[in-house]
């Protein structure tokens, strides 16, 4: 079997069509956009892109970008004094911290502060709990974004078996409930999993986010598994620089019936799903029925 290319670049530039036409109507209705602050500690020149692109596509969607750069030595105070800012500033709808944080600056106090009602990247341990507890909450976007290429390619996803490699509250834990609550039977792996290609051969779903290059081998995948590459490793092949995912592409190609190329595939969808929860955060805090964004 050769797999299917699944093109989360198109799927997010359908997806941000509907929230193009959501921001607006919003606008019409409040007067104002809806606004996504994002908060950058440091200068990580990856961040700093990606930082940028996150402002470039509110923008490009109708929304208002707040963005906050501060240096690397910013103390606590400081950093915990602007959420506070964010929370109580009615234009600021959803709060992105990009992590991870210069290592003197403690995140869970900083995330825990941020207003769970704004909490767009699902960080905050309500969130997490919400999720966990089936309540309507704001999912993180990486997982959100790879649930919807799933139930595109896949219909519904009950019954199937699912494994999610790794088990960060960014991905992977978030990912893990949003396939059990679509009724799959979840798989968390994690660095001291034993037998992981024993267990990802009996996966129809492989969702994989560890961080290490190519680790997730071709010959492991279940013969019409379907495959999410969340994993983003740059690494230098013959003095060339490339992006790659977890997962061994061109032979995990070969067996999966669909699979996320990197970049291409998660990355694109993760923005836009920001874009997505920021929407809906923004019509939550005015008690309007969230329009229907069809993902
Ligand atoms: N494309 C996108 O939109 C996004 C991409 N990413 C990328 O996804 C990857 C994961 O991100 P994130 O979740 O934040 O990473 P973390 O580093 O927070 O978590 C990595 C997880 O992988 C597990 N792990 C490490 N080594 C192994 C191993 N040998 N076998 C199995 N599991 C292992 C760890 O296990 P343990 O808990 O035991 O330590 C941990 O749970 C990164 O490459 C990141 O850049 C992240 C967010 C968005
Ligand atoms: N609070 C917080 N929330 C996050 O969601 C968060 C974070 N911190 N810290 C870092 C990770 C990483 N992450 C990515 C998002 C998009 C791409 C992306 O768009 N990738 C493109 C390629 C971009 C390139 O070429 O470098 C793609 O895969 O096609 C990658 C990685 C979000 N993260
Ligand atoms: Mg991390």
């Amino acid at each position: 079997m050769t797999a299917h290319i699944i093109d989360g670049k198109a799927f997010a530039a359908g997806l941000g069509d509907r929230i193009a036409e959501g921001a607006a109507a919003f606008a019409d209705r409040t007067g104002r956009a809806p606004g996504l602050a994002v908060v950058l500690v440091g200068s990580d020149p990856a961040s700093e892109i990606y930082v940028r692109s996150k402002g470039l596509m509110a923008r490009k969607l109708g929304m208002e970008s707040f963005e906050h750069t501060l240096p690397a030595e910013t103390t606590q105070d400081t950093l915990m004094a602007l959420i506070a800012e964010l929370n109580a500033n009615e234009a600021v709808d959803g709060i992105l911290v990009q992590l991870p944080l210069p290592d003197h600056l403690d995140s869970l106090q900083v995330i825990e502060a941020i207003d769970p009602a704004k909490d767009v990247d699902g960080l905050h341990p309500l969130s997490a709990g919400y999720l966990a507890s089936g309540l309507p909450g704001l999912v993180s976007c990486t997982p959100l974004g790879c649930l919807m290429l799933l139930k595109d390619q896949l219909g519904s996803l009950s019954g199937l078996d699912a494994i999610v490699v790794g088990r960060s509250i960014l991905v992977g834990k978030p990912m893990a409930q949003l396939l059990l609550a679509e009724n799959c039977t979840v798989t968390m792996a994690h660095s001291r999993t034993a037998d992981l290609a024993e267990k990802v051969g009996k996966a129809d779903i492989v969702v994989a986010a560890v961080g290490r290059a190519e680790m997730i081998k071709g010959d492991w995948i279940k013969d019409g598994a379907t495959v999410i590459d969340v994993g983003t490793s740059r690494v230098i092949r013959d003095g060339q620089k490339y992006l790659v995912g977890d997962v061994d592409f061109a032979a995990a190609s070969e067996k999966a019936r669909a699979i996320t190329p990197v970049p291409g595939g998660v990355g694109p969808m993760t923005i836009m799903t920001l874009m997505h929860n920021t929407l809906i955060a923004a019509y939550r805090r005015k008690n309007y029925p969230v329009p229907e964004l069809g993902a």
